[in-house]
């Protein structure tokens, strides 16, 4: 896949992110400060990364900050996008499984390279649920993404 990744900080473990999700042969395109030369505040690199997903030039996305808050929050302005800030590898699976999130936050505070390797497990094994109720979550959600033009 390709999956497009942001940091606002040049940290030890956005770099074992990189390069994990290399090693599990996808293409990465970095932002912010993992891109020299780069915008590195958390609300432009994330919105950029986010951006990639909603315009199909990335498959999905991966936005770090240090709290994941910002990422977020950026990422989730963009229409088309469910960031879903995740902490442990059971709020991943269930990301991918119960709101079809396209991408990923994370906490460059709270996430050790172990548990980034379990995130990551957790959610490349996600797949979105078939369940009927799930699909309604999720394109209500969608529906979101028109609510202030529909006003
Ligand atoms: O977590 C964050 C936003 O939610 C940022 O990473 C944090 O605010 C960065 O702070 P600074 O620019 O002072 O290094």
């Amino acid at each position: 896949m390709r999956i497009a990744v942001s940091s606002d900080m040049d940290e030890p473990v956005a770099r074992f992110l990189m390069a994990a999700l290399r090693d599990r042969g996808h293409e990465v395109r970095p932002h912010g400060a993992l891109r020299p030369g780069d915008d590195a505040q958390w609300a432009v690199c994330s919105e950029a990364a986010a951006r990639e997903v909603a315009d199909q030039t990335a498959d999905q996305a991966v936005v770090c900050c240090w709290t994941g808050t910002g990422a977020s929050i950026a990422a989730n302005k963009v229409p088309g996008v469910r960031a879903a800030l995740c902490t442990d590898a059971y709020t991943a699976e269930g990301a991918r499984r119960w709101n079809d999130a396209n991408v990923l936050a994370l906490s460059l505070r709270l996430t050790s390279e172990p548990l980034l390797t379990e995130i990551l497990d957790a959610w490349f094994a996600g797949r979105p649920s078939g369940d009927a109720e799930d699909r309604q979550n999720v394109d209500r959600v969608r529906l979101l993404d028109h609510a202030k033009a529909r006003r």
